[in-house]
């Protein structure tokens, strides 16, 4: 399992590099993400999340937890401008949920795990989830979205959880 970071790490802030080439080092990452995000009870996962800045994330929304997918050099284009709202998490925030308004229905271009071509139009959680995952690529966190008061509170909440884990973590 990979250690993923807490906001309000500045790791977090890092602009994630684009990948060269799928090389072997990189396919044991994707596969670790993989096992974290599920581990984590995540349905996505980038990066820049697991302190590594290049342009990968991993995600599954399927019940059984046996489809993941995987996205390399995303690019991300809204189709509608009309945004809605969503109650959005994060890995990286645990405990701390909130409305984000985004566009919907997105267009996706990226390379999969064999350097194929992806090129899909994707709406509902699926859009919200890849928006999500990019601005992590991005150095942006969902809080940023949020009021400051709701950013100074989710601080705090998250040093109060990363210390319960703590404790728990010593038993
Ligand atoms: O990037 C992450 O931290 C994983 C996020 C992905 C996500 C955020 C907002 C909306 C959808 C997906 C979540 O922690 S995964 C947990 C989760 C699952 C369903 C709905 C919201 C959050
Ligand atoms: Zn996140």
């Amino acid at each position: 399992l990979l250690p993923i970071l807490s906001y309000p790490d500045p790791r977090l802030r890092t602009i994630a590099k684009p990948v060269k080439e799928v090389t072997a080092e990189i396919k044991t990452l994707i596969s670790d993400m993989i096992e974290t995000m599920y581990d984590a009870q995540g349905i996505g996962l980038a990066a820049s999340q697991v302190d590594r800045h290049i342009q990968l994330i991993v995600m599954d929304l399927s019940e059984d937890k046996n489809a993941p997918r995987v996205f390399i050099n995303p690019k991300v284009t809204p189709l509608v401008e009309e945004k809605q709202p969503y109650e959005e998490g994060c890995l990286s925030v645990p405990d701390v949920y909130d409305k984000v308004e985004r566009p919907n229905k997105v267009r996706i271009e990226a390379l999969d795990e064999n350097g194929d071509v992806i090129d899909e139009v994707v709406e509902g959680l699926l859009a919200v989830c890849i928006q999500h995952e990019m601005d992590h690529l991005n150095g942006v966190i969902f809080v940023d979205y949020l009021s400051r008061l709701k950013q100074t509170r989710a601080r705090d909440k998250v040093r109060k959880v990363l210390k319960i884990r703590e404790k728990q973590g010593a038993q």
